[in-house]
């Protein structure tokens, strides 16, 4: 799977933490991330990530480029709820593409929880989904 990290400087420390706890299940994926988020996780956990530019610099549109190449499977977008963005058309643009392409996208670490766990179980399957198949998910 292509995993997306990325965190607003309020969640950074949240986001190594994060990555730090499910470094096992993130170890086995193809991970990306914008600039700054990137190097703290990788100096952090020393997982491999391939990084963007930093978000503001518009790290958030090289995420949304690959969403539109169907290149990416999962992000996890930490965002700060309290502090203007000076690129928040970005952030929404980013969002946006991932509704479009029913991508899982967890903008906190609750639920970056639950999709992480998800992905351990191999529940997250929604490939099937974008392409209409949805004979796995009859199932439940
Ligand atoms: O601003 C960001 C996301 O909108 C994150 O960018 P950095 O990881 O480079 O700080």
């Amino acid at each position: 799977m292509k995993i997306a990290l990325i965190a607003h400087d309020e969640k950074k420390p949240e986001i190594v933490r994060l990555a730090t706890a499910y470094k096992v299940i993130l170890q086995a994926q193809t991970l990306f991330a914008t600039g700054h988020t990137g190097k703290l996780i990788a100096n952090a956990t020393d997982l491999k990530i391939h990084r963007f530019n930093s978000g503001p610099l518009g790290g958030d549109q090289e995420v949304g480029a690959l969403i539109a190449q169907n290149q990416m499977d999962l992000i996890i977008f930490l965002r700060d709820p309290l502090t203007a963005q000076p690129h928040e058309p970005d952030v929404n643009a980013l969002i946006r593409l991932a509704d479009v392409y029913q991508i899982p996208l967890a903008t906190n670490v609750g639920t970056a929880e639950v999709l992480l766990r998800g992905l351990a179980a191999g529940f997250i399957d929604f490939r099937n989904l974008v392409n209409g198949d949805l004979t796995k998910h009859d199932a439940y």
